[in-house]
């Protein structure tokens, strides 16, 4: 069994992180991969304190194993002006039938609250995204026990977060779903092989490669190029655990899947996603969307409506460039087969 590098100081046994996924992932799918011997995360990002703290308990009580909270630290402007997002939108309002709805929970950065749950949980390691939160929540982080992992899509925000101290870089290559994390400066895509080795040529802190791994050869191939583990998202969507609604289900591991983009419709930030029918029809990147995170609101009657019909017309559908490949096997059980597969490679020359 290939040693689980980084991840083997908080008891991990196979070296993958199994991806905090902001509404896909929760309580289950970590405490399956735990099972399955990998650093189990619970993405804190759309939870308030008594939530975080209510399944950081469920996940311990069903097993003993390493967990990760993670959160988002991005800038939280003022609410901005959003006519033009409504006006583009109402066309499918109308066409729905759909009436503007309470406003939704905000995606919030991680604040004094968020801390003191950190500080009462304990967990083995706290990551984020988008960069990390001021020094003094930061201190109490790590005076809590926890060790820090910061997401890097660039050699220069390794760095950043290398002189803060962090103990792992993720590295999130252009491949991976979801929001690319980027933080300092706003650039072109960065392909994972390509950051992996740079940020291991810098040197500082142990890397996990994230984006596009959903096999062994993946896992093994990311190894190769110096990285200590990998952060994989996508092929845990498709384990029964994972909480995502029946129509983005049953999108992966098929080759509509490989009909993606990055697109700001759904939030306001560039995210890694499957092409639905807004994405379509209003293409993917557009003025009228406002800043992160407030996009996602005036879409959520919309979405809701869909969904409720069976369609992910309004939905985001993260996904990383390995979609049309995933397995759906249950997280323990995937989480193995991962290892065993990176195994079995590992040492074998291309
Ligand atoms: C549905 C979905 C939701 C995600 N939500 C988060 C999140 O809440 N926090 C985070 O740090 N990363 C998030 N990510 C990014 C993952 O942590 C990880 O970088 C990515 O999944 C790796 O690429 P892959 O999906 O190709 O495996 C998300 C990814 C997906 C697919």
């Amino acid at each position: 069994m290939s040693d689980a590098g980084v991840l083997a100081r908080f008891g991990a046994t196979v070296p993958i992180v199994q991806a905090p996924m902001a509404g896909a992932g929760g309580v289950a799918l970590a405490i399956g991969a735990i099972r399955g011997g990998a650093l189990g995360s619970l993405p804190c990002a759309m939870h308030d304190r008594a939530q975080v703290a209510a399944q950081a308990a469920e996940v311990r009580a069903a097993v003993c194993g390493p967990l990760n909270l993670n959160f988002f630290c991005h800038a939280l402007p003022d609410p901005p002006d959003e006519s033009a997002w409504h006006a583009l939108l109402a066309p499918y309002y109308e066409r729905e039938g759909a009436v503007p709805g309470a406003p939704a929970p905000l995606r919030r950065p991680f604040d004094d609250a968020m801390c003191a749950a950190v500080e009462s949980i304990r967990p083995d390691v706290v990551s984020f995204h988008f960069g990390l939160p001021d020094i003094a929540l930061l201190d109490r982080v790590r005076a809590s026990g926890a060790a820090v992992f910061g997401n890097a899509t660039t050699v220069a925000e390794a760095r950043w977060l290398v002189e803060r101290g962090v103990d792992a870089v993720i590295a999130q290559g252009e491949e991976a779903g979801g929001h690319a994390g980027w933080f300092l400066d706003r650039h072109a895509p960065v392909p994972l092989a390509a950051l992996v080795r740079d940020i291991v040529a810098a040197g500082q802190a142990p890397v996990i490669a994230a984006g596009g791994i959903v096999d062994g050869a993946g896992i093994a191939e990311a190894l190769r190029l110096g990285a200590s583990a990998a952060q994989v998202g996508t092929a845990y969507l498709a384990a029964p655990e994972s909480m995502i609604a029946a129509a983005y289900r049953a999108l992966l591991g098929t080759a509509a899947a490989r009909d993606a983009a990055f697109t700001t419709l759904f939030s306001g930030r560039e995210a890694r996603g499957i092409r639905n029918r807004l994405m379509r029809e209003l293409g993917p990147i557009r003025a009228e969307v406002p800043a992160f995170p407030y996009a996602s609101a005036a879409l959520a009657p919309l979405r809701a409506l869909a969904e409720a019909d069976g369609r992910s017309d309004y939905s985001p559908l993260w996904a990383g460039s390995g979609a049309a490949r995933v397995r759906s096997m249950h997280a323990e059980e995937l989480t193995r087969t991962l290892a065993a597969e990176a195994d079995a490679l590992a040492g074998v020359t291309p």
